[in-house]
């Protein structure tokens, strides 16, 4: 039974490929975007000098694809996410989209934070269609908007603040202004973290139907291995800083997954092991 499970989560996990594949072309909209990270460092200057945060990091989210990132608290998660934002340009080595370089920030990648940072003075429907009236895409928002809102499950609360809505609702609105978008890429950096737990675990079930239903690509950072392992086909785990990819686990289970799935399970007790947390619970 042991060697027939430990076959199966051979051919279920993957180590890193050692190679990416080439870009393959234009992004085009509604289609999740390839992100390229070809040996990518970073550092920050600092009082104390200068601080190495990310060591030659190679990485490639095909299409379509849900990666989780894994990692020491202060490893340089975040700072990775804002490269592939366009937020901030690496000290070295390269980022693409679908074949371009990323130099800057652009709507088809839209971070979501673990603050929703809603205006308090706007509706929320306002608050959803403030990047299109930036945007100058002020003609179509009505219908982007009240579509955004539905898919997140809020239409009955458009006209509502955000002090009345709940942490879960709060941050379901952060997902709306982002879907409006038509994002290629959600960046999410921890979006669930500030949730109660039984929120969360709602929250990451939505999560995974919006990222089915809207096809785009899904960069993850989480402190939670279960979330990552619920949540993404594939999961990365990052050493201490400087940063560099320590593993890397296909998770291949079909949705909905089933949280105590042996594969989840068996998969968890290894990224705890990367993590430096061998526990027997
Ligand atoms: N603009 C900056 N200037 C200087 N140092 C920075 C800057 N941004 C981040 N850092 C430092 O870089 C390191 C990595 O930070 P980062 O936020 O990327 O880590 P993280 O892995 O996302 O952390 P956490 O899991 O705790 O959120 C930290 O030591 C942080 O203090």
């Amino acid at each position: 039974m042991v060697a027939v499970f430990d076959e199966a989560l051979r051919r279920r996990t993957s180590t890193r490929p050692e190679t990416h594949p080439a870009p393959t072309g234009a992004s085009q909209p509604g289609v999740g975007a390839e992100i390229g990270i070809h040996n990518v460092s970073h550092a920050f200057d600092t009082p104390k000098g200068r601080l190495p945060v990310l060591l030659n990091v190679n990485l490639t989210v095909k299409a379509g694809e849900f990666v989780a990132l894994l990692g020491p608290s202060g490893c340089g998660k975040s700072t990775l996410l804002r490269l592939v934002a366009g937020l901030e340009p690496a000290t070295r080595g390269e980022l693409w989209q679908d074949g371009q370089p990323i130099t800057q920030p652009d709507p088809s990648r839209i971070v979501v934070f673990q603050d929703p940072t809603l205006f308090p003075w706007r509706t929320v429907w306002d608050n959803v269609a403030l990047g299109l009236q930036t945007r100058g895409l002020l003609k179509t928002a009505k219908a982007r908007v009240d579509a955004a809102l539905e898919r997140v499950g809020l239409s009955q609360f458009a006209q509502s603040f955000p002090h009345q809505l709940s942490g879960g609702m709060a941050q379901r609105v952060a997902f709306a202004r982002a879907l409006v978008n038509d994002p290629q890429l959600l960046v999410l950096d921890e979006p669930l973290g500030k949730l109660d737990s039984l929120t969360r675990l709602a929250m990451q079930s939505e999560l995974v139907e919006l990222w089915r239903k809207n096809g785009f690509s899904a960069l993850l950072v989480t402190h939670d291995v279960e979330e990552a392992l619920f949540l993404a086909q594939r999961v990365v785990i990052f050493s201490d800083r400087p940063a560099q990819i320590k593993a890397e686990f296909t998770v291949d289970l079909p949705y909905p997954r089933h949280r105590s799935d042996p594969l989840i399970t068996e998969l968890r007790r290894q990224a705890l092991h990367h993590l430096g947390l061998d526990a027997s619970w």
